[in-house]
């Protein structure tokens, strides 16, 4: 295993320090380290921060493995910064089976480039029927904590009740899609005077809020934790400080698209903007990013969702939702919150490290942590070309936008998985 001097490199915003990296941890921190075996690289203008970790990506294996594969979604994640993924369930076959996890969290492995997390389904096939084998899940070789029938709601009051009472007895999560299915029947877009102009049908905030409201009150007398997936408006906001307020174990997540855009892009009529839930309005941008700052949104999470071309570049109507974030995610982070280098450790690195279990992800660099941590230049500036993203789909919503930071490098458990901003294997 080859050792690795990191020289003059700021930790988590630090004055400049060295970091060496041996036997898959961090062996020492200091100025002016040497060690005549390692492998310098020069950190000079470089922060490091623990390796990002994503809670909510779509792998798209098994199935469609033509918008994305373990393996290419793991080098998008890489090249991201990041170390750790969860990777969603809503796959073809569902990942609902001891079977199906096992083979997620193997193929995780074999791809060598991140840690893959996979998260079971609540019902088997999504179907919001009845419950899946969430214990076979637990107990499986992936050990699953993490149960989400996303792309869906957990509509049925009493199954997402079942839901939360079964995961109680390992502290497992229930993560909602929060959608009230009947607020929602025929929704194009954010309901709001853009859809109102453009004639689309609109998804009402209330279609969220009203679930999350559902679901703090059932996590509240379950006594289980319950995380919210893709919080999008001002209002899911103010129903989270809430419950938090009165000790509701209830966590939550915004992607960086939610922190950016606004439903004004749908004027476009380009489907690349189609995302559930969808792109809201500048107001709830606002919120959205004070309740990042003040913590009742607890992590960005990418939602990483790829699509081929033939399910993105059709009509509007006929487009599957969702876009691409692990490549990304980092610099709308920085160009959101600004050079905030522990917030966005916190928000996207160490908190849902321990919100997913993970150990060994989400610690800062010292002695003796695992060696798996993120080096990112924050004054370089890159220029988003779909062709040239790792992923094998093409759905990003900063084509040609130009954006602050450039990962340069990352390392898993000691070995590096990007160099020089490229990937290693
Ligand atoms: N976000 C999306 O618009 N789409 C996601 C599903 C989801 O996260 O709800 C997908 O799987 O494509
Ligand atoms: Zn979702
Ligand atoms: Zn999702």
């Amino acid at each position: 295993m080859t050792a690795y001097l990191i020289a003059n490199v700021s930790v988590v915003g630090a004055a400049p320090t060295d970091l060496l990296i041996r036997d898959g941890v961090v062996a020492e921190v200091g100025p002016d380290l040497s060690a005549s075996d390692a492998t310098v690289v020069d950190g000079t203008g470089l922060v490091a921060l623990p390796g990002l970790v994503d809670l909510h990506t779509h792998l798209r294996e098994p199935g469609r493995e033509d918008a994305e594969t373990v393996e290419s979604g793991s080098r998008a994640a890489a090249l991201g910064g990041y170390t750790a993924v969860c990777a969603m369930a809503n796959t073809s076959p569902v990942a609902d089976t001891a079977g199906v996890v096992e083979q997620v969290w193997r193929l995780g492995r074999e791809a060598g480039l991140v840690d893959v997390q996979p998260i079971g389904a609540v019902t088997v096939g999504l179907a919001g029927e009845r419950l899946a084998e969430l214990g076979a899940m637990a107990d499986s070789a992936a050990r699953v904590r993490i149960f989400s029938d996303d792309g869906h709601c957990v509509a049925d009051p009493k199954l997402m009740r079942r839901a939360l009472e079964y995961v109680k007895a390992f502290d497992g999560i229930i993560a909602q899609h929060a959608e009230e299915p009947r607020l929602t029947e025929g929704a194009q877009m954010h309901e709001g005077e853009v859809s109102t102009r453009l004639g689309l049908i609109g998804w009402p905030a209330v279609a969220e809020e009203a679930i999350i409201a559902r679901d703090v009150l059932l996590a509240e007398h379950v006594g289980s934790r319950l995380h919210v997936c893709h919080v999008s408006t001002a209002g899911s906001v103010e129903v989270l400080r809430q419950a938090k307020a009165r000790g509701v174990r209830v966590t939550a997540e915004v992607t960086p698209h939610h922190l950016l855009l606004t439903d004004e892009r749908a004027q476009t009529y380009d489907p690349v903007f189609k995302v559930n839930p969808p792109l809201r309005t500048a107001a709830d941008i606002a919120a959205l990013r004070a309740a990042l700052a003040d913590g009742v949104i607890d992590v960005i999470a990418t939602d990483h969702a790829p699509h081929a071309v033939e399910d993105k570049e059709c009509e509007w109507a006929y487009a599957r939702p969702g876009m691409l974030g692990l490549e990304t995610a980092l610099s709308i982070a920085l160009d959101v919150l600004g050079p905030e280098w522990d917030l966005i450790a916190e928000r996207m690195s160490r908190t849902p490290a321990r919100i997913a279990g993970l150990t060994g992800h989400g610690v800062d660099p010292a002695p003796g942590v695992p060696a798996n941590l993120t080096l990112i230049d924050p004054a370089a500036r890159r220029t988003i070309e779909p062709a040239e993203l790792a992923s094998r789909s093409r759905n990003t919503p900063y084509a040609r936008m130009t954006l602050p930071g450039r990962i340069v490098a990352t390392f898993l458990r000691g070995e590096p998985t990007v160099l020089d901003g490229k990937a290693v294997k």
